[in-house]
């Protein structure tokens, strides 16, 4: 493994035993392979998303990288630290927030909450104070600071948990889902935020999410995992490529037309006067645009990204074309 390696997975797996009462009786005992030989390094400073479906291993990854949960087989090194082995020491180099559930103590004012995470934390009070103004400031939590955390918004809520898991200078920061559910506002918010504490602090940021903007944004790397394996590891951009999704342009005009020649660019639909252009996400929509833009009367258009699913049921279908196997048996990690 690489010695700058911040985070190290080497073959990690996790496996629950799960038992469903199936009968009066009767109890079915099954075993669930969340992550399932999982192996990646993330140097520090870097900002890598963290990908995939619905069940596919992303939270279970994350609860072991902070030691809530042991792995069943594999080595696992946060900072040179066993998590599951050290999770006190570890915690003091770590920042977590979770987007569905809060760390804040419910009925406080938030400054309460960040007052109890001063003590537990043990944070010089100097160095409490500097991160909290900074992060007051940053995250527009000033006039949040003396209400209670069940009255905030989930943006508000969200900006809150974002500041507490950053009071002890974390190392590393896991974030799960952490713009679930934000409006675009708030989400701009966010993302500025990380992307400044990336590059001014230097953390090392994994972030898992169903929002590709998030991922455009923020991280040049991302991992897809799906059943417990990790599918693809690089540039968002090859993601495109091997998933070979497609984008969409929505074009208005002025008036209802024949569909829009502008290859390779397809029309997909027509409802009056407004069309829409699916076209290889791996392309530039600038020359497209431009095109469309000369050659009809344009009112209004926009670009709609795919969305996390759809790239990765297309990566998956043509893994199993080229392997000749069957969709749903997820092949080697491709970089
Ligand atoms: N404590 C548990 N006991 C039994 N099975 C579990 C447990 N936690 C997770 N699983 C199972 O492990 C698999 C992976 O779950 P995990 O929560 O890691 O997925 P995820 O990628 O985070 O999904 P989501 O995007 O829905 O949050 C799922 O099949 C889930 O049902």
């Amino acid at each position: 493994m690489a010695d700058s390696a911040f985070i190290e997975l080497d073959h990690v797996e996790k496996v629950f035993d799960v038992r469903r009462k199936t009968g009066f009786l009767r109890r079915e005992r099954r075993e669930v392979r969340a992550v399932d030989s999982i192996s990646f390094t993330v140097a520090r400073g870097e900002m890598v998303g963290y990908i995939g479906p619905n069940g596919a291993g992303k939270s279970t990854t994350i609860k072991m990288l902070t030691g809530i949960l042991t792995p069943s087989g594999g080595r696992l090194r946060v900072a040179g630290i066993d998590p599951s082995r050290e999770r006190t020491r570890l915690a003091r180099r770590i920042g977590v927030v979770f987007g569905q559930r809060t760390t804040l103590w419910w009925d406080l004012p938030l400054i309460d909450s960040y007052a109890l995470m001063h003590r537990m934390y043990r944070i010089p009070a100097a160095r409490y104070r500097e991160n909290l103004d900074r992060c007051v400031e940053l995250l527009d939590l000033g006039a949040l600071l003396d209400v209670p955390v069940r009255q905030l918004s989930l943006g508000q809520r969200m900006r809150g948990d974002i500041a507490a898991a950053l009071l002890h200078d974390p190392e590393v920061l896991y974030l799960d889902e952490p713009t679930i559910g934000l409006d675009v506002i708030s989400k701009a918010k966010v993302r500025e935020f990380l992307k400044d504490l990336n590059t001014e602090r230097g953390t090392t940021v994994l972030l898992t999410t169903h929002d590709l903007q998030d991922i455009e944004q923020l991280c040049r790397r991302v991992m897809v995992i799906d059943h417990g394996r990790l599918m693809y590891d690089g540039p968002l951009a090859g993601l495109h490529e091997v998933g070979e999704s497609e984008r969409t342009l929505v074009v208005d005009l002025e008036r209802e037309l024949p569909p829009i020649e502008a290859a390779p660019a397809r029309v997909v639909r027509v409802e009056g006067p407004r069309q829409w252009l699916a076209f290889p996400a791996s392309e530039s929509a600038a020359p497209l645009v431009a095109r469309i833009a000369s050659a009809y009367p344009l009112v209004d258009l926009s670009v709609r990204e795919p969305d996390i699913e759809a790239v990765i049921a297309q990566m998956y279908a043509q893994q199993a074309e080229r392997v000749g196997g069957q969709v749903g048996e997820p092949g080697p990690a491709v970089s």
